[in-house]
This record gives structure tokens, C-alpha cells and sequence, in this order.
């Protein structure tokens, strides 16, 4: 897939997905890296060889590869490179065009198990928002939703595909819901997360000052509101990044005052939900739930899984490949990262139990018939913005909740993401799920003493391995120490770097 997400839209990438339309066999990345770094042509051709003989790649077998590209200026030119070395390698391909990341995994999954007993579905586009829509419709019921969702489409791919999926949908004259896109200008690829860069020279250094005024990263990062959108009180509000594999909600009180409803939330609801349908349907026993975060999901969405919920919570290493390792251990897996990746996985053996199982009474029955439409609708390859927005509209208006009953779940510690340039951060490794600095020595200590100081203190340090960068989250009581803490660590990151 030819992306770079919510980052700038002169930047671009891949992300590459495995066979089974999940993400790429974390072995695999180092040999990627070795072609990407192959300084010439021939040394290109050398580690490719060396790979094919080190791997024992059976030649024989005739690769092939499915690819798409998102609405970035710089996609059409990469396409042709990537064909350039498909012919060059004697590789069959296929061009999907534009799609989202996560269309490309369904696609892929789809491709694979066409003809197997797992065969997942269509696999082209069509086929992806007929399996949606059709799962949606017998979801939906005879639930009435509550006004309409406003989708802050990032002016990427997500803005054409969401029109297009809506075509599939029952529209709110039939009793479905109302999804009005907005942000969805995919004619000038430069306002994707519509950037607007200034460069000024203040001597001594050069400033960049970045402005993403729109699409889901700008919403997680600046904790507001596109600055374009005018959200009335009480209403519905998503916004998805450059590529649609994220999604978050907000909304605006009584008083204007902005409410995030991020990941950690989005896994909140569909755990909480999924669990009651289970246990509903008659498959409490039968069926584990459990959630997956990272260290950046928010304490109190962890306390109320653990303690209110009653559900088990795992916390891996950050990058949506180790949560959904993580969440393929439970029957039924429910995972978020805090700016809005993520997904529900369902085990082979589950999918099995939820099929075969004869309801006792209607009211099982009606809950089981949820519970199977729901494995399909949510996409089981990747975090899926489109499908994640339809479960989330679901889910709200089964319960009849409004985003402010989804709100008062629980209480967001307040909390601070900071970012800080160091000579060296691969200097800054880290145990225990990213949790804790094992390196350099002693500056662990060295923050624990300080989190000691704060109510409902907590704070960790890793280096980004997407950025130039070392993170630092810290949460507190409120947000006057929660700044405070992280502004402390900040400052012990600083002396450890130099
Ligand atoms: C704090 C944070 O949001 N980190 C992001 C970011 O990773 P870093 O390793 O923190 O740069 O990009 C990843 C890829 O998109 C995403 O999976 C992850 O959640
Ligand atoms: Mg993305």
C-alpha cells in the first residue's frame, strides 16, 4: 500500500501486508530494510539475490502482488517504480488504484482464501462495501439512530471510498443513518490533513511550523476540533486519517466545552458491547474477551476494562502489529492504540462456537444474530476506519447512548504527549512493554522518584520508531500536574540525550 497516513502530504511510503491481509511478519521487515538501503542498482540485485538463496525462496513459484495507493501527488510515480521492478522480478500484479490501507488488506485476505473454507469475501472493492453494507443492514435491526455523524474525511481516500460505501447503506429516509463527509476534497492532494507549512529563518535556527488543521491525528494530537467545523452541541463527530485506518469521535457539550472519544474509547464501547451480546446470546462462558492497549491508553480507560468490565487487559509494545499478535491470543480480541487504530478479532474457534450455536430462547436469538453480523462487518485484517465508524454508530444506537452517555463511561485522567529531538534516541531502550528505561542507566529511577510526587501519577519514555524523536507521556490528576510531570521528564530526557 503507497501511504504515509496522517503525515504531510509531500511525504510518502509503503506499508506492506502479508498473505493473510494482516500486517507483514515482523521477521520480514528486516530484509526489507536491507533492499531499501541497497545504494546502487547492482548492490540492489546482490541482496536480492542473497535474500532469495538465504531464504530458500522457491523460484518456481510465480509471486504475486496487489497493490493500491492513497491520493498523495507523489502516488502515481512510486506505482511506476513498483511496476518497473514487478516486470523486472517476473512478478503477476494487479493495480487496485485508489483504496484505503484497509480495503487493500480485505482485498488480500480475500485473494487468499478464495476457495478455502475460510474464504472471507469478494475480492475486489464492490465486494468490500457489499460485505459491509449487507453485514450493517442485519447489525442495524430496527435500531433507530440519532441525528446524523459528520465524518471529517482528512481530504484523502477515505473522502471518495465513505461516499461510496454510503451508496450501499439504507439511506435515513429508509430508517439508516445519516453520514454527512465532510473534508473529502481529493482534487488537490496538497490539503490531505490539509497541511500548511511555513518555513521561517529566526536565526539561529530555521522554525518549521506545521499546521494539520484537519483529519483524525490533528484531532488526537491538539485535542479540538478541526478549526473548518462547527459542531453543534450533543452531535456526532468522527474524523479519519490520510489512509482510513483510524478513526476518532468528538463532540461538544451544552456548554461548547470539546470531549475526545478516542481509541481507548472506541475499545471501551465494542468490549463492553460484544461482551453483553455474548453473554446475552448464551456464549458468556464460551466466549474470552479480552482487550489489548499500549502503555498510551489512558489509565482510567484500563481501570474501568479491569474493574467494571471484568475483562482482561493486555499491554504490548506500541505499533498495531504487536496489539493484533496480542489480540489473536483471545477468542475475541478487542484492540485500540489511543489515536484510533485498531480492531475486533474473532479466533477461528469463536467464528465456529457463534455459527453452530442453536439460541435457547428469542432473546438469544436476537442477540446472536447481532454477534454473527458483527464478525462481519468489523474487519478482521487491520484497523478499519469505515467499518470501525459503522460498529461505533451501531453500537451507540443499540444502546440508545448519544456521545455524552458514551462519555460518562468513565473519567480521562488528564495526560500530555510531548516529543523531544535528541543526538542519539536508540540510546533509550525500554522493558516491560515500553513501559520502563532499562537504558540509559539510571534515568528510570530517576522519573519513578518524580511520578511518586503526583496523584494517579504515571509516565514513560520511548524512542519513536517513526520519528527522529523521543516520546514522553505523562498523566496525573489533573492537568496542571499532568503537564508539570511530563515538563520534568521532558527535562531528565534532555540531560540523559546530550
Ligand atoms: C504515540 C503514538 O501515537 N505513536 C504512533 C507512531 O509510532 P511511534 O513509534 O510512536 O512513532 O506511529 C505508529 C505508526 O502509525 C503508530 O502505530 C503509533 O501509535
Ligand atoms: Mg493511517
Amino acid at each position: 500500500m503507497i501511504t504515509a497516513s496522517h503525515n504531510p502530504p509531500d511525504d510518502n511510503g509503503v506499508k506492506l501486508v502479508d498473505p493473510m491481509g494482516e500486517m507483514l511478519e515482523q521477521s520480514w521487515e528486516a530484509y526489507a530494510t536491507i533492499l531499501a538501503n541497497a545504494e546502487s542498482d547492482q548492490a540492489l540485485v546482490e541482496a536480492y539475490g542473497k535474500l532469495t538463496t538465504d531464504l530458500k525462496v522457491d523460484t518456481n513459484v510465480k509471486p504475486r502482488v496487489v497493490f493500491a495507493r492513497d491520493t498523495r501527488a507523489s502516488g502515481p510515480r512510486l506505482v511506476s517504480a513498483l511496476v518497473a521492478a514487478l516486470e523486472a522480478s517476473g512478478t503477476e500484479y494487479t493495480d487496485c488504484k485508489l483504496l484505503t490501507t484497509p480495503q487493500l488488506h480485505y482485498i488480500t485476505r480475500c485473494l487468499n482464501t478464495k476457495g478455502t473454507a475460510y474464504e472471507y469475501g469478494e475480492p475486489n472493492e464492490q465486494g468490500y462495501y457489499e460485505k459491509t453494507a449487507a453485514s450493517f443492514k442485519a447489525a442495524m435491526g430496527h435500531k433507530k439512530f440519532n441525528g446524523p455523524v459528520t465524518v471529517d474525511c482528512a481530504n484523502g481516500v477515505g473522502g471518495p471510498k465513505l461516499r461510496e460505501l454510503i451508496k450501499y447503506l439504507p439511506s435515513s429516509s429508509e430508517g439508516g443513518l445519516e453520514i454527512k463527509v465532510v473534508n473529502d476534497d481529493v482534487v488537490e492532494p496538497e490539503r490531505l490533513n490539509y497541511q500548511v507549512r511555513h518555513i521561517g529563518s529566526v536565526a539561529p535556527s530555521t522554525i518549521w511550523l506545521n499546521i494539520m488543521q484537519c483529519g483524525a491525528d490533528f484531532v488526537k494530537t491538539n485535542q479540538r476540533a478541526p478549526p473548518s467545523s462547527h459542531p453543534t452541541p450533543l452531535a456526532r463527530c468522527a474524523s479519519l486519517d490520510g489512509d482510513a485506518d483510524r478513526l476518532m469521535y468528538y463532540f461538544v457539550d451544552a456548554d461548547n466545552v470539546f470531549h475526545l472519544l478516542d481509541g481507548d474509547r472506541i475499545a471501551t464501547l465494542a468490549a463492553l458491547f460484544i461482551g453483553d451480546l455474548a453473554r446475552n446470546a448464551g456464549l458468556g462462558e464460551r466466549l474470552k474477551v479480552g482487550v489489548v492497549q499500549t502503555a498510551y491508553a489512558n489509565g482510567a480507560s484500563t481501570s474501568y476494562i479491569t474493574q467494571d468490565l471484568k475483562l482482561p487487559v493486555v499491554c504490548t509494545p506500541t505499533g498495531v502489529k504487536h496489539l493484533h499478535h496480542a489480540a489473536t491470543k483471545f477468542d475475541v480480541g478487542v484492540y485500540f492504540e489511543a489515536n484510533g487504530h485498531g480492531t475486533v478479532v474473532f479466533s477461528d474457534v469463536a467464528l465456529k462456537r457463534i455459527n453452530k450455536y442453536e439460541p435457547q430462547s428469542p432473546a438469544q436469538s436476537s442477540s446472536l444474530d447481532v454477534l454473527r453480523a458483527l464478525t462481519a462487518l468489523i474487519n478482521q485484517t487491520v484497523g478499519d476506519a469505515l467499518s470501525d465508524l459503522l460498529l461505533v454508530e451501531l453500537i451507540l444506537a443499540h444502546k440508545s447512548w448519544g456521545p455524552k452517555e458514551w462519555d460518562l463511561t468513565y473519567t480521562d485522567l488528564p495526560n500530555r504527549l510531548g516529543r523531544i529531538e535528541v543526538a542519539d534516541r536508540n540510546i533509550f531502550k525500554t522493558t516491560d512493554a515500553e513501559r520502563k528505561l532499562e537504558s540509559p542507566p539510571g534515568v528510570q529511577a530517576q522519573i519513578d522518584a518524580l511520578v511518586g510526587k503526583y496523584k494517579n501519577g504515571r509516565s514513560f519514555v520511548r524512542a519513536s520508531g517513526t520519528e527522529d524523536a523521543v516520546r514522553v507521556y505523562a498523566e496525573a490528576a489533573t492537568k496542571g500536574e499532568a503537564d508539570d510531570l511530563a515538563a520534568k521528564v521532558a527535562d531528565i530526557v534532555k540531560r540523559a540525550g546530550v
